[in-house]
């Protein structure tokens, strides 16, 4: 949508041939002589040009599915983009009052990026404007084409730009309608981590001891805070401890704390995570790094639900959940000795198995684009978009470092961009699928190579299930069918031997 501001008065008038609005604007624009206001397409397109032949000229180079508008001046050109929502608009640098100049066009194309950021901006540029084109780049156009007009070019980058700006509008639409969690923070799409998701809201209100086991930055701790606060006793504390990152010799302390007096230094008690956490949750993060003489402490107190502080004589009634996760296995631990079988069952009497990144199905662009969203407005920029060949890489990198690392690389990539889309360059990411030995006729063979490359892997990992490839793609099932039957893909598996 674009932002809303005063709108111009016009006068929407029908012609025999044409549909004209009339705009209090030096020079009206004027929508397609060939179709009119009312036909049923879908693209549009707004050419801003001051030239009325070049004007006719680009009009004439579209055909029918892509409904045209020309706009001759500035002021004309944001009237049109208000009122057409084009996709993508041509953009002569040179317009009145400054033909000659670029100064003008720059101040549209600074209006079109801060009111529509969603709208593709392919500039026009003369032979020898090279420095001006790449200055647009940078400001947020999305191509540049260069004059003289040669209709196949302009209709190939023209239409190029739709398809980008379709892709980008079914993204957008993904990552809101397929977040059906209602766990805070959690963004989510793919079944796996929907159904995980549900597992979390039936166990948070039974207060059953829990184990969520998954790789690091998977989002163990957000679903721990997730049980708590869905639970009786979101009003108490949430303790947060790991077990790994504090010395063995403090970490019984940390843990059960101490009587005055108990150790040298001692000098007031303290109370430890388990007794603050009373009433609350208390989050044993890395448990299977806990070292042994603890383990032992930690059963009596999920056996008795009373604990010992360090110098205390008398033990202490404490009434906390216990939620612990770890990214080893340990049923593995278990079986070399190095964790205590008993208390391996006292810990997991629910357990949850969160998957990899890698593991959920279309879920790596959905988070990405969350974070783009939230990152970027952190970060003050707040209309970041992914190129095509981001999205091929976030969808086909594996993400060892999950969520976490995708953090990261989307915060770096937020301050290293230079336009108003992020490239998998900006992520530090490149998808091995889709690199060119440098031997190709154009940038449309490298698209349509990725592209078949894409869709043959989504429909491989998802056994050719479409709904699920197309989820994987970050596209619909139609543009699915679409593109198996453009690039003649098999929507099924081969049958040997017949
Ligand atoms: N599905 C998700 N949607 C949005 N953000 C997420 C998601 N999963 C994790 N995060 C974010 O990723 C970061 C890491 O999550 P968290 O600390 O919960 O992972 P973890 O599995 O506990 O990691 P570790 O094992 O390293 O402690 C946090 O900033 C968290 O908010």
């Amino acid at each position: 949508m674009l932002t809303s501001e005063s709108q111009t008065d016009c006068l929407y008038q029908q012609e025999a041939s044409r549909t004209v609005f009339r705009v209090d604007y030096p020079t009206p624009y004027v929508t397609d002589q060939k179709k009119g206001f009312g036909s049923v397409v879908n693209k549009r397109l707004l050419i801003v040009e001051d030239d009325p032949g070049l004007q006719s000229q680009m009009r004439w180079c579209f055909t029918d599915d892509v409904e045209v508008v020309v706009a001759s001046d500035r002021g004309a050109a944001l009237t049109a983009l208000r009122r057409f929502e084009p996709q993508v608009v041509t953009l002569d640098l040179g317009l009145p009052p400054d033909p000659g100049g670029a100064k003008e066009g720059f101040a549209l194309l600074d209006d079109i990026v801060r009111l529509s950021p969603a709208t593709k901006v392919v500039v026009v540029t003369g032979r020898e404007d090279r420095e001006n084109a790449v200055r647009a780049i940078g400001m947020g156009a999305s191509d540049y084409y260069q004059k003289p007009l040669d209709a196949d070019i302009l209709t190939f980058v023209v239409n190029r730009a739709f398809r980008l700006a379709e892709l980008e509008q079914e993204n957008r639409e993904l990552s809101q309608n397929r977040n059906g969690t209602t766990i805070k923070g959690i963004v989510a799409a793919s079944p796996q981590m929907l159904s995980l998701c549900r597992m979390v809201e039936k166990v948070a209100p039974a207060d059953v001891t829990t184990l969520i086991i998954g790789e690091t930055g998977t989002g163990k701790e957000l679903l721990a805070r997730a049980i708590h606060d869905m639970s009786h006793r979101a009003d108490h504390t949430f303790a947060a401890i790991n077990c790994a990152a504090i010395p063995e010799n403090l970490l019984e302390s940390e843990l059960f704390g101490f009587e005055k007096g108990a150790f040298t230094g001692a000098t007031q008690s303290k109370k430890g995570k388990i007794e603050m956490a009373n009433g609350g949750t208390l989050f044993l993060d890395e448990i299977g790094d806990m070292p042994m003489p603890l383990q032992a402490k930690l059963l009596r107190f999920l056996q008795e639900r009373v604990i010992d502080r360090v110098g205390a004589v008398n033990p202490v009634h404490v009434d906390v959940r216990v939620v612990c996760a770890t990214h080893r296995n340990v049923e593995e631990l278990v079986s070399t000795g190095a964790f205590r079988e008993d208390l391996y069952y006292r810990i997991s009497e629910i357990t949850l198995d969160v998957p990899a990144v890698r593991e959920r199905d279309g879920d790596a662009i959905v988070i990405a684009q969350s974070l783009l969203k939230s990152l970027g407005r952190q970060l003050d920029r707040p209309n970041l978009g992914f190129s095509e060949d981001a999205i091929l890489a976030i969808q086909g990198y594996s993400w060892p470092g999950n969520v976490r690392e995708m953090i990261n690389k989307i915060k770096r990539a937020i301050i290293m961009a230079e336009g108003k889309r992020v490239s998998a360059s900006d992520l530090q990411l490149r998808c091995d699928d889709f690199v060119h030995d440098g031997n190709v006729l154009n940038l449309r063979q490298v698209r349509e190579d990725a592209e078949r490359a894409a869709i043959n892997h989504a429909l491989k990992t998802s056994n050719f299930n479409m709904a699920q490839a197309a989820r994987l793609l970050g596209i619909t099932r139609p543009t699915l069918y679409n593109l198996t039957d453009k690039y003649k893909i098999e929507t099924s598996p081969a049958v040997s031997g017949a």
